[in-house]
Protein backbone atom coordinates (compact mmCIF):
# COMPACT_ATOMS: atom_id res chain seq x y z
CA UNK A 1 0.00 0.00 0.00
CA UNK A 2 1.16 3.68 -0.74
CA UNK A 3 2.12 5.51 1.84
CA UNK A 4 0.17 9.31 2.52
CA UNK A 5 2.01 12.83 3.27
CA UNK A 6 -0.83 15.05 4.26
CA UNK A 7 0.29 18.78 3.97
CA UNK A 8 -2.12 20.59 6.31
CA UNK A 9 -1.71 23.75 5.36
CA UNK A 10 -3.61 25.49 8.39
CA UNK A 11 -4.51 29.20 8.02
CA UNK A 12 -1.73 30.20 5.37
CA UNK A 13 -1.39 30.72 1.69
CA UNK A 14 -2.60 33.12 -0.71
CA UNK A 15 -3.41 32.35 -4.32
CA UNK A 16 -0.02 33.40 -5.41
CA UNK A 17 1.92 30.94 -2.83
CA UNK A 18 -0.53 28.42 -3.29
CA UNK A 19 -0.41 28.13 -6.88
CA UNK A 20 3.37 28.63 -7.07
CA UNK A 21 3.66 25.47 -4.72
CA UNK A 22 1.42 23.85 -7.22
CA UNK A 23 4.10 24.85 -9.94
CA UNK A 24 7.09 23.80 -8.15
CA UNK A 25 5.67 20.59 -7.28
CA UNK A 26 4.75 19.70 -11.03
CA UNK A 27 8.14 20.94 -12.32
CA UNK A 28 10.43 18.54 -9.69
CA UNK A 29 8.45 15.47 -8.86
CA UNK A 30 8.16 12.78 -11.90
CA UNK A 31 4.90 11.32 -12.94
CA UNK A 32 6.31 8.02 -11.06
CA UNK A 33 7.37 9.80 -8.55
CA UNK A 34 3.81 11.12 -7.93
CA UNK A 35 2.31 8.40 -8.42
CA UNK A 36 4.69 6.34 -5.41
CA UNK A 37 3.09 8.51 -2.64
CA UNK A 38 -0.33 9.70 -2.13
CA UNK A 39 -0.22 13.41 -1.68
CA UNK A 40 -3.02 15.00 -0.05
CA UNK A 41 -3.13 19.00 0.08
CA UNK A 42 -5.52 20.23 2.91
CA UNK A 43 -5.27 23.85 1.70
CA UNK A 44 -7.48 26.74 3.53
CA UNK A 45 -11.24 25.91 1.94
CA UNK A 46 -11.46 28.91 -0.11
CA UNK A 47 -9.01 27.72 -2.20
CA UNK A 48 -9.96 24.30 -2.59
CA UNK A 49 -11.80 24.93 -5.89
CA UNK A 50 -9.10 27.11 -7.78
CA UNK A 51 -6.70 24.22 -6.60
CA UNK A 52 -8.56 21.62 -8.37
CA UNK A 53 -8.62 23.64 -11.74
CA UNK A 54 -4.70 24.25 -11.28
CA UNK A 55 -4.05 20.75 -10.12
CA UNK A 56 -6.50 19.08 -13.37
CA UNK A 57 -4.65 21.40 -16.15
CA UNK A 58 -1.18 20.81 -14.57
CA UNK A 59 -2.74 16.57 -14.54
CA UNK A 60 -1.44 15.99 -11.00
CA UNK A 61 -2.01 13.52 -8.74
CA UNK A 62 -2.76 15.06 -5.46
CA UNK A 63 -5.95 14.79 -3.23
CA UNK A 64 -7.86 17.35 -1.70
CA UNK A 65 -8.47 17.53 1.87
CA UNK A 66 -10.43 19.97 3.99
CA UNK A 67 -9.23 21.56 7.34
CA UNK A 68 -12.75 20.89 9.11
CA UNK A 69 -16.23 20.85 8.52
CA UNK A 70 -19.48 22.24 10.28
CA UNK A 71 -21.73 19.29 11.54
CA UNK A 72 -24.43 20.91 10.26
CA UNK A 73 -26.02 20.63 6.69
CA UNK A 74 -28.07 23.70 6.01
CA UNK A 75 -29.48 26.81 7.50
CA UNK A 76 -28.27 29.67 9.15
CA UNK A 77 -24.93 28.74 10.80
CA UNK A 78 -22.52 31.91 9.65
CA UNK A 79 -19.05 31.57 8.48
CA UNK A 80 -19.69 27.51 8.32
CA UNK A 81 -19.15 25.14 5.50
CA UNK A 82 -21.01 22.22 4.88
CA UNK A 83 -20.05 18.32 4.08
CA UNK A 84 -21.81 19.08 0.89
CA UNK A 85 -20.36 21.90 -0.37
CA UNK A 86 -16.68 20.17 0.26
CA UNK A 87 -18.22 17.30 -1.96
CA UNK A 88 -19.02 19.55 -4.75
CA UNK A 89 -15.61 20.92 -4.43
CA UNK A 90 -13.91 17.45 -4.78
CA UNK A 91 -12.70 16.59 -1.61
CA UNK A 92 -11.59 13.99 -0.72
CA UNK A 93 -10.45 13.43 3.32
CA UNK A 94 -12.00 16.11 5.87
CA UNK A 95 -9.38 16.28 9.05
CA UNK A 96 -11.91 16.10 12.39
CA UNK A 97 -10.95 17.13 16.03
CA UNK A 98 -7.63 18.92 14.77
CA UNK A 99 -6.16 19.68 18.34
CA UNK A 100 -6.36 23.67 17.22
CA UNK A 101 -10.21 22.81 16.87
CA UNK A 102 -10.34 21.54 20.54
CA UNK A 103 -8.27 23.87 21.99
CA UNK A 104 -9.21 27.52 20.20
CA UNK A 105 -12.57 26.49 19.25
CA UNK A 106 -13.74 24.45 22.27
CA UNK A 107 -14.41 21.61 20.31
CA UNK A 108 -15.20 18.71 22.41
CA UNK A 109 -15.72 14.83 21.82
CA UNK A 110 -19.23 15.10 21.12
CA UNK A 111 -18.92 17.87 18.56
CA UNK A 112 -16.46 15.99 17.15
CA UNK A 113 -18.53 12.81 17.16
CA UNK A 114 -21.17 14.81 15.15
CA UNK A 115 -18.80 16.02 12.44
CA UNK A 116 -17.14 12.68 12.48
CA UNK A 117 -20.24 11.31 11.92
CA UNK A 118 -21.22 13.92 8.96
CA UNK A 119 -17.78 12.90 6.94
CA UNK A 120 -19.13 9.10 7.72
CA UNK A 121 -22.37 9.17 6.20
CA UNK A 122 -21.27 11.33 3.17
CA UNK A 123 -18.56 8.70 1.92
CA UNK A 124 -15.41 11.35 2.16
CA UNK A 125 -13.01 9.81 4.26
CA UNK A 126 -12.58 11.45 7.84
CA UNK A 127 -9.18 11.81 9.45
CA UNK A 128 -9.84 12.10 13.07
CA UNK A 129 -6.95 13.15 15.04
CA UNK A 130 -6.43 12.20 18.67
CA UNK A 131 -3.12 13.22 20.98
CA UNK A 132 -2.82 13.50 24.68
CA UNK A 133 -1.02 17.22 25.82
CA UNK A 134 2.47 17.69 27.59
CA UNK A 135 0.91 17.89 31.02
CA UNK A 136 -0.90 14.34 29.98
CA UNK A 137 2.04 13.18 28.82
CA UNK A 138 3.67 13.59 31.65
CA UNK A 139 1.11 12.13 34.17
CA UNK A 140 1.29 9.38 31.96
CA UNK A 141 -2.49 9.74 30.39
CA UNK A 142 -1.35 9.10 27.32
CA UNK A 143 -3.58 6.21 26.64
CA UNK A 144 -6.15 7.76 28.58
CA UNK A 145 -6.93 10.17 26.57
CA UNK A 146 -6.82 8.15 23.62
CA UNK A 147 -9.41 6.14 24.35
CA UNK A 148 -11.44 8.58 25.76
CA UNK A 149 -11.52 10.67 21.97
CA UNK A 150 -12.38 7.04 20.33
CA UNK A 151 -14.54 5.35 23.04
CA UNK A 152 -17.16 8.03 22.02
CA UNK A 153 -16.76 7.58 18.27
CA UNK A 154 -16.95 3.68 18.99
CA UNK A 155 -20.19 3.71 21.51
CA UNK A 156 -22.19 5.89 19.15
CA UNK A 157 -21.51 4.04 15.99
CA UNK A 158 -20.27 0.38 16.70
CA UNK A 159 -18.32 -1.78 15.26
CA UNK A 160 -18.08 -0.37 12.20
CA UNK A 161 -17.23 2.70 13.16
CA UNK A 162 -13.56 3.05 11.63
CA UNK A 163 -13.57 0.91 8.59
CA UNK A 164 -12.39 2.69 5.99
CA UNK A 165 -11.32 5.68 7.95
CA UNK A 166 -8.39 7.35 9.32
CA UNK A 167 -6.81 8.25 12.61
CA UNK A 168 -3.99 10.41 13.08
CA UNK A 169 -1.93 10.07 16.50
CA UNK A 170 -0.83 13.91 16.30
CA UNK A 171 0.30 14.73 20.27
CA UNK A 172 -0.20 18.12 20.85
CA UNK A 173 3.56 18.92 22.66
CA UNK A 174 4.77 17.56 19.59
CA UNK A 175 2.75 20.16 17.13
CA UNK A 176 4.80 23.08 15.73
CA UNK A 177 7.41 22.64 18.55
CA UNK A 178 9.93 20.98 16.24
CA UNK A 179 10.20 18.37 18.44
CA UNK A 180 8.85 14.78 17.27
CA UNK A 181 7.65 12.22 19.23
CA UNK A 182 10.42 9.17 18.57
CA UNK A 183 10.16 6.47 16.27
CA UNK A 184 9.61 3.68 19.53
CA UNK A 185 6.60 6.02 20.83
CA UNK A 186 4.80 6.56 17.77
CA UNK A 187 4.77 2.93 16.66
CA UNK A 188 4.18 1.89 20.46
CA UNK A 189 1.02 4.37 20.40
CA UNK A 190 0.10 3.34 16.71
CA UNK A 191 -0.19 -0.72 18.06
CA UNK A 192 -2.36 0.78 21.26
CA UNK A 193 -4.31 2.32 18.77
CA UNK A 194 -5.17 -0.69 16.59
CA UNK A 195 -5.17 -3.16 19.12
CA UNK A 196 -7.98 -0.95 21.73
CA UNK A 197 -10.30 -0.99 18.51
CA UNK A 198 -9.91 -4.47 17.27
CA UNK A 199 -10.67 -5.78 21.32
CA UNK A 200 -13.99 -3.40 20.97
CA UNK A 201 -15.44 -4.35 17.87
CA UNK A 202 -14.03 -8.58 17.91
CA UNK A 203 -11.61 -7.41 15.27
CA UNK A 204 -13.98 -6.73 12.96
CA UNK A 205 -12.34 -3.70 11.96
CA UNK A 206 -11.68 -3.77 8.21
CA UNK A 207 -9.01 -1.43 6.47
CA UNK A 208 -8.12 1.53 9.58
CA UNK A 209 -5.09 3.15 8.88
CA UNK A 210 -3.33 5.50 11.33
CA UNK A 211 -1.23 8.35 10.77
CA UNK A 212 1.12 10.34 12.78
CA UNK A 213 1.93 14.16 12.66
CA UNK A 214 3.60 16.28 15.42
CA UNK A 215 6.98 18.09 13.76
CA UNK A 216 7.88 15.86 10.96
CA UNK A 217 9.98 17.28 8.69
CA UNK A 218 12.53 15.91 5.41
CA UNK A 219 14.91 14.36 8.07
CA UNK A 220 12.50 12.57 10.42
CA UNK A 221 9.85 11.60 7.49
CA UNK A 222 12.35 8.47 6.03
CA UNK A 223 12.47 6.91 9.38
CA UNK A 224 8.78 7.31 10.15
CA UNK A 225 7.26 6.51 6.71
CA UNK A 226 9.75 3.18 6.59
CA UNK A 227 7.46 1.90 9.59
CA UNK A 228 4.85 -0.76 8.88
CA UNK A 229 2.68 0.78 12.06
CA UNK A 230 2.95 3.64 10.64
CA UNK A 231 0.73 4.36 6.85
CA UNK A 232 0.70 8.07 6.83
CA UNK A 233 1.68 11.29 7.84
CA UNK A 234 0.77 14.54 8.57
CA UNK A 235 2.66 17.65 8.20
CA UNK A 236 2.29 21.27 9.04
CA UNK A 237 4.84 23.67 9.00
CA UNK A 238 7.47 21.54 7.01
CA UNK A 239 4.79 21.53 4.49
CA UNK A 240 4.63 25.01 3.69
CA UNK A 241 7.80 25.35 1.53
CA UNK A 242 7.28 23.48 -1.84
CA UNK A 243 11.28 22.69 -1.77
CA UNK A 244 10.70 20.91 1.65
CA UNK A 245 7.84 19.54 0.67
CA UNK A 246 9.40 17.94 -2.38
CA UNK A 247 12.04 16.53 -0.50
CA UNK A 248 10.29 15.09 1.83
CA UNK A 249 8.40 13.00 -0.97
CA UNK A 250 11.66 11.89 -2.37
CA UNK A 251 12.61 10.71 1.04
CA UNK A 252 9.75 8.98 1.46
CA UNK A 253 10.50 6.99 -1.98
CA UNK A 254 14.23 6.73 -2.14
O1 LIG B 1 -0.72 19.87 13.14
C1 LIG B 1 -0.02 19.21 12.38
C2 LIG B 1 -0.58 18.47 11.26
O2 LIG B 1 -1.97 18.44 11.30
C3 LIG B 1 1.43 19.13 12.57
O3 LIG B 1 1.98 20.40 12.54
P1 LIG B 1 3.59 20.56 12.52
O4 LIG B 1 4.09 19.68 11.41
O5 LIG B 1 3.80 22.03 12.23
O6 LIG B 1 4.07 20.14 13.84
Amino acid sequence: MKKTIIANWKLNGNKKIITDFLLNVHRHLTKTELNSVNIVIAFPQIYLCLVKHIINDLDLNIHLCSQDVSYNSIGAFTGEVSIHMLKENFVKYVIVGHSERRNFHNENNNIILKKFIKVKESELIPILCVGENLKEKEMKQTELVLKQQITKILDELGNTAFDNTIIAYEPVWAIGTGKSASIEEVINIHKFIKKYIQYYTNNSIQSLSIYYGGSVNEKNIKMLSQQKDVDGLLVGNSSLNSEIFIKMIKNMIY
